[in-house]
């Protein structure tokens, strides 16, 4: 990896080193993802993100384990993820999903593993099944994805509570730039890591009518000027202001252009102009579980 002395992992409240840019893995179909991992791995990455609902972790622990057998990489090297799905928010199922995880992807520990989202009863008591999982050692650090502040201000008020979440996995981009939750996070000792940070064009309810991201003049205007591509400047939004970015791609010259982010740096002035491009938008409204009483998208944050 062409790293020119910047930054390249962040530290979470436990200790850990968490590398700031990772492999997403959704909709990384069979028969592709194996080998976006593999390749990512001899390029680079050391960050997977995974996640039970993906229906894809058998091919990415086979890949992992194939990079660790070749001597490519050690498996404490690697800062895996994964996370809960709602239909296991039930203390007796906590633990049995983690193992499903844990042998699918062939691996003796995660280290972190977050409630996917808020939208299931008793987040409470399913936490303490998680925090459980980190006694027991099946993971090193656990925490949230999709939460507003509110939902982690009870996480975190919870009486007795013995391991902080360390995450919060969030969408943001331009388009929503998650200033307040990342400055709140950063308040408690929470990190933020970026989702569809270049939009999620994949994404199956996309309407014609969505702005685009990777086609914002914008965008493309700051990437001729450093030479690098509206991706590579879109990732590198977030890792200048020590946010964790996981993109997602099979392909194999996007997977190497995206953690190509570490031999250049953006002007206060090019990062006030993507701060400036925000519009609350959002490409995971989640409408599914809108009217669920724990849906986390009707406050300001
Ligand atoms: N916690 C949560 O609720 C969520 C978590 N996530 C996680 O975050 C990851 C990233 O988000 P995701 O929704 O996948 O969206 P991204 O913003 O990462 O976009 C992925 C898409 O962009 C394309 N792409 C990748 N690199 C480039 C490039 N350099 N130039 C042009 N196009 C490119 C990919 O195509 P191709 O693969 O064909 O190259 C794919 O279609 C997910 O994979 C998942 O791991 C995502 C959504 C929700
Ligand atoms: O990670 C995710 C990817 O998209 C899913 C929708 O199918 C979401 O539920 C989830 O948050």
């Amino acid at each position: 990896m062409n790293i020119v002395g910047m930054m390249t992992t962040v530290t979470l409240s436990t200790g850990a080193k968490m590398p700031v840019v990772g492999l997403g893995t959704w909709r990384g179909g069979q028969g592709k993802v194996g080998e976006a991992v593999k390749l990512a791995i001899s390029n680079g990455y050391r960050h997977i993100d995974c996640a039970y609902v993906y229906e894809n972790e058998e091919e990415i622990g086979a890949a992992i384990q194939a990079m660790i057998d070749q001597g490519v990489v050690k498996r404490e090297e690697l800062f895996i993820v994964s996370k809960l799905w709602s239909t296991f928010h039930v203390p007796s199922l906590v633990k049995s999903a983690c193992e499903k995880t844990l042998s699918d992807l062939k691996l003796d520990y995660l280290d972190l593993y977050l409630m996917h989202f808020p939208t299931a009863m008793r987040c409470g008591i399913c936490l303490k099944a998680m925090e459980k999982l980190v006694d027991d050692g099946a993971v090193k650090a656990i925490g949230v994805s999709n939460f507003n502040k509110e939902q982690i201000e009870a996480i975190l008020n919870k009486p007795g509570l013995k391991h902080k979440p360390v995450t919060n996995q969030i969408e943001c981009h331009p388009y929503l730039n998650q200033e307040k939750m990342i400055n709140y996070c950063k308040s408690k000792g929470i990190l933020v890591t970026a989702f569809a940070p270049l939009g999620s064009p994949e994404r199956p309810w996309a309407s014609p009518d969505d702005p685009t991201l990777l086609e914002e003049p914008i965008i493309k205007e700051i990437a001729a000027k450093y030479k690098k591509s509206s991706a590579q400047i879109l990732m590198k939004f977030h890792t200048q202001r020590s946010v964790v970015v996981l993109a997602k791609s099979v392909t194999p010259s996007r997977i190497k252009e995206n953690i190509q982010l570490f031999d250049f740096e953006l002007s206060e002035e090019d990062m006030e102009k993507l701060r400036s491009m925000n519009k609350n938008w959002r490409g995971f409204p989640a409408e599914w579980v809108a009217k669920h009483k724990h849906y986390p998208f009707n406050t300001e944050y």
